[in-house]
Formats: structure tokens, C-alpha cells, sequence
């Protein structure tokens, strides 16, 4: 019998079993033989020993995936804060491949990705861990979902999985001139030390060690993260208090819908979005239509999302909102906009 046979006898014997005291027992059973061999499914087959990567198209204003281990609700949250179902159940490896969703909040849309759960030795390719990490990491903000029955440690160890993919490829040393100060071996440790393990090295001056740290902290580029701690309707409020303190932590339930207006601000506040409304002379600003940029666009910025020729064409700008000290208020092409601020570009 086939694996997928395998699967679906057991499917059935679940649902012709009725659920009370004397079968949970036989239940729980059932349910960690689905989720064996659910995992060989996720397995890359030994004819093509990469197995297929998730290509899921970007869409959208920005991208967000979820991260977790199996069972922690991450199809349940898919569901219920977009429009696309994807399959939850009480069995671990429910879902299989990616599955996109579009979450519409303040006029963007941003793609929300669900991925299978990963598990320990993710990062060496078990059940596909190297694929769902490969779409995390081009992920504009991730969500490392929890389960906020479990012990804590289940964050440090999906934290060990997410960190290990990046030694992959190893350091690259160079230099165009003699170094005196600093050798291979430093270089090395200091990366090291800020658990960088991917890097081409290119020295093309005399450096110190503090100037090769000054650099290193001017170019890191940040994966933003969250914990999402997900079933606090199944712990107490006092439990529910401590997590939610913890920094870059939220508390849901996705079940009894918690928090999740929350979840969605703070979303919008890590991903650095903001609108911009444009204004035609003569009329009211266009409130529907808001332009969804990044937080730190300039005018110029505008210009290129209105039409790719409009920079060249401008004169100045008019400005209403935040970012300005008078509304409206003239300004150049490199003036930075603000979260709501309202625009009237001026032509040659
Ligand atoms: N009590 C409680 N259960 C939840 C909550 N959210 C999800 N669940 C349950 O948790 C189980 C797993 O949910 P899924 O959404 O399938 O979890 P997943 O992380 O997508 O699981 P895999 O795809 O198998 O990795 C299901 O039985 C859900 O009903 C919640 O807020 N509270
Ligand atoms: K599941
Ligand atoms: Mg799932």
C-alpha cells in the first residue's frame, strides 16, 4: 500500500470513529500515524534528492510568511484573516506545500504566505524545512508562530532552525592590500560573533577591527520577526500576561478570534507602510485610492508609483499632514512623506 492509501484508510477510520472518553485514546493513535506519515510526504523523494521549491509569485505591497512548527494554527490564521481556506486539523503536517492569502488592511495588500510546519533538523532538509525556509527568508516580515500551551523552549528551537540555514555557502576572504591590523582567523570570529556565516569579504583598505564592526553594523540587514503566540483561550490570563510582555511577542487565539485587530496593527507598524493620498488641484484629496509606500519615501518616491515619468516633470510639490510644519506646505522632490499625508505635485 502506497503512502497516500495509507493516508486516507486511516482518514477514514478517524472519521467513522466517534469521538468521546473511551476512544481518545485510540484517536491520539490514529492521529500520530496520519501526521508519520503526512512528514514521509513532505520528504523530498530520492529521485530528485532537492525536491521542489515553493515558487509562490510575489503580489502585493509586501510579504509576509508563517513560520512555526506543526500544529500551531498557522493554516487556521491564514484563513481566518484573508480570504483564501487553508486546510487546519488536529493532526501535525496538515499543510503540505504554500498556500498564498491576501490580507487587505488600510487600503495595501499584503501577501500572507502558509507554509508545512517545520521541524527540528529543518535547516538539513528534513521535510522540506530548506524550501519553507528559503520562501521565509524572501519574506518582508516573518511570523514565528508559537504554541502558547507549550514550554518555552519551543522558541529557542525554532529559533536554532531558522539561524542554521544561514551557514550555508561560508566566508569568502580577500583583499587589494597588505592588512596589518587584522587577519583571516579575526575577520572570522568577528562575523562570527554577529552570526553572520554567509559573506564575500572584500577589503580594499588597511582596516582595524572596529572599522570592519562599524561596517558590519551599518550594512546588517535585519529579517524582521515576530512571535506570534497563538491558543490562549487554553491558558490562564496570568500566563497569557507574561508572554505578552516578552519583546516582539503578540498573544492570539485564531480560534476564539483574540487580538487579532492587534495582530494586524502591529503588522502594518513592522512592515513600515504608510499611505499617501494625491490631490488633484481644485478638488478633495483621493481618500480611496491611498499610494502604499515605505516608511522613509521621499516625494520622489510618489512620484515614481503615480507615473514613471512624473519625476523628471517636477516642479514642487504640496504637502498636508505630519510631515510638514504648515498644510499645505511646498516642497522638493526629496522631501520624506509621513503616514497619511496628502500630496499635490506641481509640473514644469
Ligand atoms: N484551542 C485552540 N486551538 C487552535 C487555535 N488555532 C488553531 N487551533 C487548532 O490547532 C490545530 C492545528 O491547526 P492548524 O491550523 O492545522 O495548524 P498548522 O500550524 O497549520 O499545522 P500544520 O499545517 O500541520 O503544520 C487545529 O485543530 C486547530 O483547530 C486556537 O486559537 N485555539
Ligand atoms: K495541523
Ligand atoms: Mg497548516
Amino acid at each position: 500500500m502506497g503512502i497516500l492509501e495509507k493516508i486516507s484508510e486511516i482518514e477514514k477510520e478517524i472519521s467513522r470513529t466517534q469521538k468521546n472518553k473511551a476512544t481518545e485514546y485510540h484517536l491520539g493513535l490514529l492521529k500520530a500515524k496520519l501526521a508519520k506519515y503526512r512528514s514521509q510526504l513532505l520528504e523530498p523523494s530520492k529521485k530528485s534528492d532537492k525536491g521542489e521549491g515553493f515558487d509562490v509569485l510575489k503580489s502585493g505591497d509586501a510579504r509576509v510568511a508563517l513560520i512555526g512548527f506543526p500544529s500551531v494554527g498557522k493554516s487556521t490564521l491564514l484563513s481566518t484573516l484573508t480570504r483564501t481556506e487553508s486546510e487546519a486539523a488536529s493532526y501535525e503536517f496538515t499543510t503540505l506545500t504554500c498556500i498564498p492569502g491576501v490580507i487587505e488592511y488600510n487600503g495595501a495588500n499584503i501577501q500572507l504566505l502558509d507554509l508545512p510546519g517545520i521541524i527540528e533538523g529543518a535547516a538539513q532538509g528534513k521535510g522540506r524545512g530548506r524550501q519553507v525556509i528559503a520562501v521565509a527568508r524572501t519574506a518582508d516580515l516573518v511570523l514565528m508562530m508559537l504554541d502558547a500551551t507549550k514550554q518555552d523552549i519551543q522558541k529557542q528551537l525554532l529559533e536554532k532552525e531558522l539561524e542554521s540555514v544561514k551557514k550555508g555557502g561560508g566566508l569568502s576572504f580577500n583583499s587589494t592590500c597588505n592588512l596589518t591590523k587584522v587577519d583571516e582567523k579575526l575577520v572570522q570570529m568577528i562575523l562570527h560573533e554577529y552570526k553572520i556565516f554567509n559573506a564575500e569579504v572584500l577589503f580594499r583598505e588597511d582596516c582595524t577591527a572596529d572599522e570592519l564592526i562599524d561596517v558590519i553594523c551599518a550594512n546588517r540587514v535585519y529579517l524582521p520577526c515576530l512571535y506570534v503566540y497563538n491558543k490562549i483561550d487554553q491558558i490562564s490570563i496570568e500566563e497569557v500576561d507574561r508572554i505578552a510582555r516578552q519583546a516582539h511577542s503578540i498573544v492570539v487565539s485564531c480560534n476564539m478570534k483574540l487580538n487579532l485587530d492587534y495582530l494586524l496593527e502591529i503588522l502594518w507598524e513592522y512592515l513600515a507602510l504608510i499611505r499617501v493620498y494625491t490631490k488633484k488641484p481644485g478638488q478633495p484629496p483621493d481618500f480611496n485610492d491611498g499610494l502604499i509606500l515605505r516608511r522613509g519615501a521621499s516625494v520622489e518616491h510618489v512620484c515614481h508609483v503615480i507615473h514613471r515619468n512624473l519625476a523628471q516633470a517636477f516642479k514642487y510639490a504640496l504637502v498636508w499632514g505630519t510631515s510638514t510644519k504648515y498644510s499645505p506646505q511646498r516642497v522638493g522632490i526629496s522631501h520624506i512623506m509621513q503616514d497619511e499625508d496628502v500630496i499635490q505635485v506641481v509640473k514644469k
